[in-house]
């Protein structure tokens, strides 16, 4: 079954057209990868499935459900967004608990507390951190948070935008860990903006380029990790991974 479909999604920031003609079909229980320089669209997309980026044309679809330009409670339910900086996306006056909490309050579900410590202990979040605020957090516990709070109402699909690469090194590592461990337990879809190949091929089944704000390329990460990317753009993108890592 298709999780998130895109057709023809062009996407605007009021004068400023940001993406144009994109189109990807991800499949449930995929791990898909945005990649791409930047400036080049990728968090624009999530933002759009997020309902963040309000002005676009095309479709986008989750489960086989259209999205709204709007608010849409019921779509926000199965799909939910995780950001690049943990401590820029907590309120920095609200508990763990407040935070986890809210989503709850506001789609009236109930067992508030008995939901809060599963999630957090589904995260590796000891359950001493529930009434702590974020600046009494190390970096990992923040991104912790910041992925406990999108499963609070059990969705389908996470859009994770860069949500690693605030982190130190050590502790990118242990979030991945986590994100492959979730992906497995809750057979989560992943749609995944990353500048990382390596997190690319550790987390991700296929990818797409993106250039000024157009897919070049979609691959599987089996041709990523052979180097057997097809479009120039994207064997250059592979080029300056590489010459990184040495
Ligand atoms: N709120 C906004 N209003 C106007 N323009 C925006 C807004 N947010 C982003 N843009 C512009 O949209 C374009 C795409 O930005 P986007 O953040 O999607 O790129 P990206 O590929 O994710 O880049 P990066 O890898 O640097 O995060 C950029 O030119 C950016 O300046």
């Amino acid at each position: 079954m298709t999780a998130i479909s895109l057709k023809n999604l062009d996407i605007f920031y009021g004068e400023a057209h940001i993406t144009h003609d994109v189109n990807l079909e991800i499949a449930d229980g995929e791990s898909f990868a945005l990649v791409g320089e930047s400036g080049s669209g990728k968090s624009t997309v999530l933002k759009a499935i997020a309902g963040l980026a309000p002005e676009w044309t095309g479709e986008i679809n989750v489960f086989g459900k259209p999205r709204s330009h709007g608010i849409d409670r019921a779509f926000s339910r199965q799909c939910q967004m995780v950001f690049q900086d943990p401590y820029g996306s907590l309120h920095p006056r609200k508990t763990v608990d407040a935070t986890l909490g809210e989503a709850l309050t506001i789609h009236g579900i109930g067992d508030r507390s008995a939901r809060i410590e599963e999630v957090m202990s589904s995260v590796g979040l000891d359950r001493k951190f529930r009434f702590r605020f974020p600046h009494q957090l190390s970096g990992g516990q923040r991104q912790r948070v910041a992925i406990a709070r999108a499963l609070m109402l059990k969705p389908k699909v996470l859009l994770l935008d860069e949500p690693t690469s605030a982190l130190d090194v050590s502790v990118q590592a242990e979030i991945l860990n986590l994100l492959k461990r979730l992906r497995q337990e809750q057979n989560l879809t992943f749609l995944m903006v990353t500048h990382n190949l390596p997190v690319v091929s550790f987390l991700c089944d296929r990818l797409a380029v993106m250039r000024q704000g157009r897919i070049v390329e979609v691959a599987d990460v089996a041709d990523l990790k052979r180097g057997d990317l097809k479009d120039p753009y994207s064997r250059e993108l592979m080029h300056i991974s590489a010459a990184h890592a040495n």
